[in-house]
């Protein structure tokens, strides 16, 4: 890569983009708000069920001017969601600065495996096995949103939950593979254990991207 183009990507003034959506959030504190999604591409975190693993090799995805993006948004939507691939693997103070003065909302969704970067009015955060998220990433948590692939996960979830703020809103999320399965246990342990709510992938309910 030219050092130009790495410099404005060290910077956040250039990002790798996978892709950007208008759609409806599906997931967690504000699902069924509209939201435009910008998806940045790269994520060694290596979660087995990922749903987007077309998002890991960043090299695929063509470094794209933030500018243009923000000024994308800002045709179509006053709330962004920044998703990935780990978004938190690239600097997010200049893209978040620019939608703020925008007058637009900005939500991440994140392992938070890396380093915390960007001003964020909804943090959610999904910690994986694999990669744990930073000790300085769990205060930011607006919400903890736990994905539950078998029954391990449950006790995962718990020990997550000691980390976050205690005004941190609790989510168990079945992993879509195995909803059928996860879904119905999912509900008892909430019924069970209320300080959890349950988060459902909605728009793959609703098929909508
Ligand atoms: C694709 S990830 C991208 C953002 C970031 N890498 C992360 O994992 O939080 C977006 C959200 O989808 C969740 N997710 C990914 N694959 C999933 C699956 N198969 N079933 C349910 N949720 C999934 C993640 O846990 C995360 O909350
Ligand atoms: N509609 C919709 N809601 C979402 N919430 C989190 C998503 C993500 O992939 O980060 C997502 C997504 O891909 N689509
Ligand atoms: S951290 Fe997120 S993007 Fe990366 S593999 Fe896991 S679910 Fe996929
Ligand atoms: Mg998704």
């Amino acid at each position: 890569m030219k050092k130009e183009v790495q410099d404005l990507i060290d910077k956040g003034e250039m990002l790798p983009l996978m892709e950007e959506f208008y759609t409806i959030q599906g997931e967690g504190a504000h699902t069924g708000t509209a939201a435009y999604f910008i998806r940045i591409g790269g994520c060694d975190v290596g979660c087995h069920w990922c749903d987007v693993k077309e998002s890991w090799n960043a090299k695929l995805h063509p470094p794209t001017a933030t500018d243009t993006i923000v000024a994308h948004a800002k045709a179509y939507a006053n709330t962004v969601v920044i998703t990935g691939g780990e978004p938190l693997m690239w600097s997010l103070d200049y893209i978040t600065n620019q939608l703020q003065k925008n007058q637009i909302k900005t939500h991440i969704e994140t392992s938070g495996a890396y380093s915390f970067s960007g001003v964020w009015d909804w943090f959610c955060l999904s910690p994986k096995k694999t990669k744990l998220p930073l000790a300085e990433v769990y205060p930011e948590a607006d919400e903890l949103k736990m994905i539950i692939h078998n029954n391990s996960d449950f006790e995962f979830a718990e020990q997550q939950a000691k980390l976050v703020s205690t005004d941190c809103k609790l989510y168990l999320q079945p992993e879509w593979s195995k909803r059928d399965k996860m879904t119905p246990l999912i509900v008892d342990y909430v019924m069970k254990n209320p300080k959890w709510k349950i988060s459902l992938q909605t728009h793959k309910y609703l098929d909508i991207p």
